[in-house]
């Protein structure tokens, strides 16, 4: 099956569509942004909104945001993570990287996968109020399966601390109907009910407004989901936090660049590094989260 590379400009950003055996591939420089992943004539894996807008320096609603060098609201975040933050103007929710463009290293076939690199360097490109020497890169597999590895490298001479997520937005056929298999006996902190801490009993099933930090999660997850006849697997490593999300149809009617009823049709599932889970880096210290996507039928 052949393998096309393309390089097209949506709106205001250069955006790289890839096919490869069967699967589309759709990333965005900007915030080295995973926007589509779908497979076959199987409905996508990752949702991305239909009102999504295309423009420089902005967010963009679905597919899978970076966050980082630090997740959610920054006072939220352990106090070594807030002091690495050192100005007076307020600091946006999910941190600095996922509007600005990254560098393209490297996007090429290599052994019977399509492998992109892009790279973000904050000594090339100083973050605003945040003056520290951090390289961070994104490296995306396209294989049978969608791999993604962030990789955090610390330059300067002080401890860097840092909160982060792959903050990815999944498609599901009715999110009434689908659950999340895995994380039975986690702790988890409910932000939606006073951050108060509680125990994940069985599998999780969406009743209402959703926004909860799972704590101690296992390498795998699953999103069993009966009317696409499919499991998506989520398999990581360098991560024992994750975020869930779905705003329901209260919260939805507050976010851009989403319809009224999306909430029906997504959820989220952020592959984190969050709370006591935050990374520290040494100086010269790596850190790399990797986040392993594919989806099974449920007859197997
Ligand atoms: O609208 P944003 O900044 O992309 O954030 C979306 C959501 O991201 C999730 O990670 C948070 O837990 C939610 O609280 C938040 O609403």
């Amino acid at each position: 099956m052949t393998t096309s590379i393309e390089l097209q400009q949506i709106g205001d950003l250069p955006c790289w569509q890839i096919t490869h055996q069967g699967a589309q591939l759709l990333i965005a420089e900007q915030g080295a942004q995973v926007l589509a992943y779908q497979r076959d004539d199987n409905p996508p894996l990752i949702w991305l909104s239909d009102q999504a807008e295309y423009h420089k320096g902005q967010g963009l609603r679905g597919g899978v945001p970076v966050c980082w060098p630090w997740f959610g609201a920054l006072e939220r975040n352990p106090a070594e993570v807030q002091a690495m933050h050192q100005g007076t103007v307020p600091a946006p929710a999910h941190g600095l990287v996922r509007t600005l463009d990254w560098r393209l290293q490297d996007i090429s076939e290599q052994d019977g996968a399509v492998i992109a690199e892009f790279c973000f360097d904050s000594r090339d490109q100083p973050l605003a109020d945040w003056p520290h020497a951090v390289e961070l890169s994104l490296r995306i597999r396209l294989d049978q399966r969608l791999h993604l590895e962030l990789t955090s490298h610390n330059h300067g001479p002080q401890p860097v601390f840092l909160s982060q997520a792959l903050h990815a937005y999944f498609a599901v056929s009715n999110i009434h109907d689908v659950q999340v298999e895995g994380l039975h006996g986690c702790r988890y902190i409910d932000t939606l009910q006073n951050w108060e801490s509680r125990l994940q009993q069985g599998p999780l099933h969406f009743t209402g407004e959703t926004d909860r930090i799972y704590l101690d999660v296992p390498s795998q997850v699953n999103i069993r989901d009966p009317h696409w006849h499919r499991r998506i697997h989520l398999q990581s490593s360098g991560s024992h936090s994750a975020v869930v999300w779905n705003p329901w149809t209260e919260k939805s009617r507050l976010l851009s660049q989403f319809a009224a009823d999306a909430w029906q049709g997504m959820l989220c599932i952020e592959t984190a590094n969050v709370l006591e889970d935050r990374i520290e880096l040494a100086p010269g210290g790596k850190h790399r989260l990797t986040l392993t996507l594919w989806e099974s039928s449920l007859d197997i």
